[in-house]
């Protein structure tokens, strides 16, 4: 039986992809509550959901496989007892919210058929959601203390972020702030139940409960021998270091790790907002994540041979390191914007740097970045451009919207 997972590259053709269609938790966006929710305004759910599967479409089009993240999670939770543990993972870990709502909640939850169970916990418990009669607390009958039950999840359609693939195997993502933490119990649920997936043996490198947060849009599959990850806002030194060791004992092909120390800004949160691989040889990046003199934090992590030790190397060229690490000679760094100061920070901003490779020069991005689509061009990338004007409002792109299942092996 074919493994269903397989990433071996950041450009390897893709086969298999898993997006999330923006739905009604894009709707539960309220001013007072966005800055926590990870969002910078309300997408006007009609047109996300139109550039959403214009996204998608472009993406079948090609031959792709596009997955949708709330289909395979119903498909997952058709046994009663998968469901039930799901809600009580899902009631236990938004606790805070509950306020002594436990059972209430939980009823209501369980009066669901799977499909819209799944909607629900995604888009959110509201307060009016749950019949009157059944409100015994305060702040229950108080619908403008805290609206929700259950907070919604409108960053669901970033699916790059809770999980990745790398190889055979998965890490299902301790993510770093609140508002996502709950994202990677579907990833998690998927590859235990859904049954594309829970027959086959997928080593989870990373899992969910480990005790320092990585995300999915810093992990970057440069070869088959060497994975860089951000060592960023959301990812910590010491998850980097964890995965490191987990990939060097059970993914023997992973040989190296690089950590790239990018600036700890809302801007910049993931390694893909300010760099990503196009071709064998080349990158898009944002100029600003080096110092004044070009030089940036970077360190190889390698086994130790014969010991338990991790053999750590500082590097401070980017390019230096990427010919280094994948036997180069040459490698060609395409700046966000074209470098021009303005351009290159209000595209980046939008997501410029944030490519999704289909194929090796062959890029998926947003029309708005017109600036860094010309230079791509330039050198020779082809270009695909897809709408942006509301997806880009949850500031990600492309590669933040897509999670690779299936790529093709490179040579
Ligand atoms: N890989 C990515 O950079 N994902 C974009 C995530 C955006 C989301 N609003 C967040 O702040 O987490």
């Amino acid at each position: 039986m074919k493994h269903p997972l397989n990433v071996t590259s950041e450009i390897g053709e893709l086969k298999t992809v898993l997006l999330h269609r923006p739905g009604k938790e894009i709707e539960n966006l309220t001013p007072q509550y966005l800055k926590r929710l990870l969002f910078d305004d309300i997408p006007f759910l009609p047109a996300i959901q139109k550039e959403h599967d214009y996204f998608s479409n472009i993406l079948s089009n090609r031959g792709i496989e596009v997955l949708y993240l709330d289909k395979l999670m119903t498909e997952a939770i058709q046994l009663d007892e998968t469901r039930m543990s799901f809600i009580e993972k899902v009631l236990w870990e938004s606790q805070s919210n509950i306020n002594g709502s436990y059972e209430t909640v939980k009823d209501y939850l369980l009066s669901l058929p799977p499909d819209e169970l799944v909607k629900k916990v995604m888009s959110g418990v509201v307060k009016s959601d749950i019949d009157q009669d059944k409100k015994i607390h305060l702040h229950e009958l108080m619908p403008d203390h805290y609206p929700f039950y259950l907070d919604p999840m409108p960053n669901l359609y970033f699916t790059r972020d809770p999980a990745a693939v790398i190889g055979e195997g998965i890490t299902i993502n301790r993510m770093h702030e609140p508002a996502r933490r709950r994202e990677s119990i579907f990833m998690d649920y998927i590859m235990n139940h859904h049954p594309r997936f829970n027959k086959h043996e997928i080593p989870a490198y990373f899992k969910r409960d480990d005790l320092y947060s990585l995300e999915g849009g810093d992990e970057l599959i440069l070869s088959d021998e060497v994975v860089a990850i951000g060592v960023s806002a959301r990812t910590s030194a010491q998850g980097i270091e964890k995965l490191a060791r987990e990939l060097f004992t059970r993914q023997k092909s992973i040989k190296k790790v690089v950590a790239v120390e990018i600036p700890k800004i809302r801007a910049f949160m993931h390694l893909d907002t300010v760099f990503t691989m196009i071709d064998h040889d080349k990158f898009t990046y944002h100029p600003a994540i080096e110092d004044r003199d070009g030089s940036m934090k970077i360190y190889i992590l390698e086994q130790e041979e014969n010991s338990d030790l991790l053999k750590i190397t500082e590097k401070n060229s980017l390019k230096e390191t990427l010919k280094e690490v994948l036997h180069l000679d040459e490698i060609v760094l395409i700046p966000c914007g074209g470098g021009c100061p303005i351009a290159s920070a209000r595209e980046q901003w939008n997501d410029g740097s944030n490519t999704l490779a289909i194929a090796p020069g062959v890029v998926v991005t947003y029309d708005r970045n017109y600036v860094s689509n010309d230079i791509l061009r330039q050198n020779g990338v082809e270009v695909i451009e897809i709408l942006s004007s509301e997806l880009s409002r949850g500031r990600g792109g492309p590669r933040c919207m897509s999670m690779p299942i299936i790529r093709e092996n490179i040579s």
